[in-house]
């Protein structure tokens, strides 16, 4: 088996305060492979930024790495000093924040920021660095890019600047790409383009992503493999298709059900019920429990099971892949109609699972 560009195992990380002990991200477990988007959803405040900032050594105290490992490309890096971090950083992980001016440096124009870019991390010369920056305009699509590479980052729309920070963030041939709801501030009508471009460089490259986001559309457009979040943990870990065609966590089927199905016009939306809990007020049991629609007695006393690597779904009684979910299992935006048809039943998810109903 191809190894993995980044694996994390048993990843935990606290947050020690004056009246308890934190915990955003409780025993998370995954590989990424070259090439693979792994897509990492979950409501807000789920613990998928913590983990992804985790890897790229950017917790601010006193948040920090508890226990657990992160390897990238066979080398342990959760051990490194904050400087050798930095350089990783800059070489083996680019990264896309939903602003993009979070990694643009407004003063600067942006041909210099992506020729010192590669000139800090690549062999290459100065002359060769500035024909390069040119061309990664041209890639992310750029108009003129010959003119704009001596733009400023604030002479550009949301959606360009993304695409800016796109090209900067490959330009010293990354192996992995951290990207943290990075079309979540823009239009919608540019989301899909930049999820779009994002999926193609990465794949042509062999670079693998992390792809942090709440829209479940986004991952089922752009991921091959998702990993649930809920309450600092893995809730459910597996392949695009089968999870969302069959989810068996609860959880991932009420965030399915509660995505609406702007494509086919449907209204329909199937709510969970309540809130996640808050970090210091975590129930005993599986956390999902009090929200939960099939919680049993043994979900409000044990936490769900820990999931490895290999992916499951980590609930006492996890769904079948049958209930409730029919071959109209269409994500929101017609992401899923590549999705294979696996429905018995014809129903939607979240239809039958309990969760509330928000009319049709
Ligand atoms: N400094 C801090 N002190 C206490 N709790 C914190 C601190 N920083 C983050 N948290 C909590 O850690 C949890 C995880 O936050 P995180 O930002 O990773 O969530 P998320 O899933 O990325 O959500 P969002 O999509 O809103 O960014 C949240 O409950 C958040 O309130």
């Amino acid at each position: 088996m191809t190894q993995p560009v980044l694996s994390i195992r048993n990843l935990t990380v606290d947050i020690p305060t004056r009246y308890a002990v934190l915990r955003p991200v409780d025993k998370v477990s995954y590989d990424i492979a070259p090439g693979e988007i792994l897509g990492v959803v979950g409501e807000s405040g789920a613990g998928k930024s913590m983990a992804g900032n985790a890897v790229i050594g950017l917790l601010t105290p006193p948040a920090h790495i508890s226990s657990g490992e992160v390897w990238l490309n066979g080398k342990r890096i959760d051990r490194l000093t904050p400087e050798q971090m930095r350089r990783v950083r800059g070489k083996d992980i680019g990264m896309v924040f939903q602003d993009p001016l979070t990694s643009l440096n407004p003063l600067l124009r942006i041909g210099d920021q992506l020729t010192e870019t590669m000139l800090a991390h690549l062999p290459i010369s100065r002359a060769e660095a500035e024909e390069r920056a040119v061309a990664a305009l041209e890639e992310v699509g750029i108009p003129a890019a010959r003119q704009r590479v001596n733009s400023y980052p604030h002479e550009f729309s949301g959606g360009m600047r993304q695409r800016v920070v796109i090209a900067l963030a490959l330009c010293a041939e990354p192996s992995l790409v951290i990207a943290d709801e990075p079309t979540t501030a823009l239009d919608v009508s540019v989301q899909a383009q930049i999820i779009a471009l994002l999926k193609r460089l990465c794949r042509e490259r062999g670079t693998a992503v992390m792809l942090i986001t709440h829209d479940m559309g986004v991952i089922a457009e752009a991921a091959d493999r998702v990993a649930v979040m809920y309450a600092g943990r893995l809730a459910e870990l597996g392949p695009v298709r089968e999870v969302l065609t069959a989810p068996r966590h609860p959880y991932t089927f009420g965030l399915m059900g509660s995505t609406p199905l702007a494509s086919k016009g449907l209204k329909r939306l199937h709510q969970i019920p309540g809130s996640m809990p808050r970090l210091g007020r975590l129930p005993p049991g599986c956390a999902f429990s009090p929200r939960c629609p099939r919680a049993q007695d043994k979900c409000r006393h044990d936490p769900g099971p820990v999931i490895d690597a290999d992916g499951a779904a980590a609930c006492w009684f996890p769904m079948d892949g049958t209930e409730g979910i029919g071959g109209d299992a269409t994500p929101p935006h017609g992401g899923a109609r590549h999705l294979p048809d696996t429905s018995p039943t014809g129903a939607r998810p979240g239809a039958d699972a309990g969760f509330t109903g928000g009319g049709a």
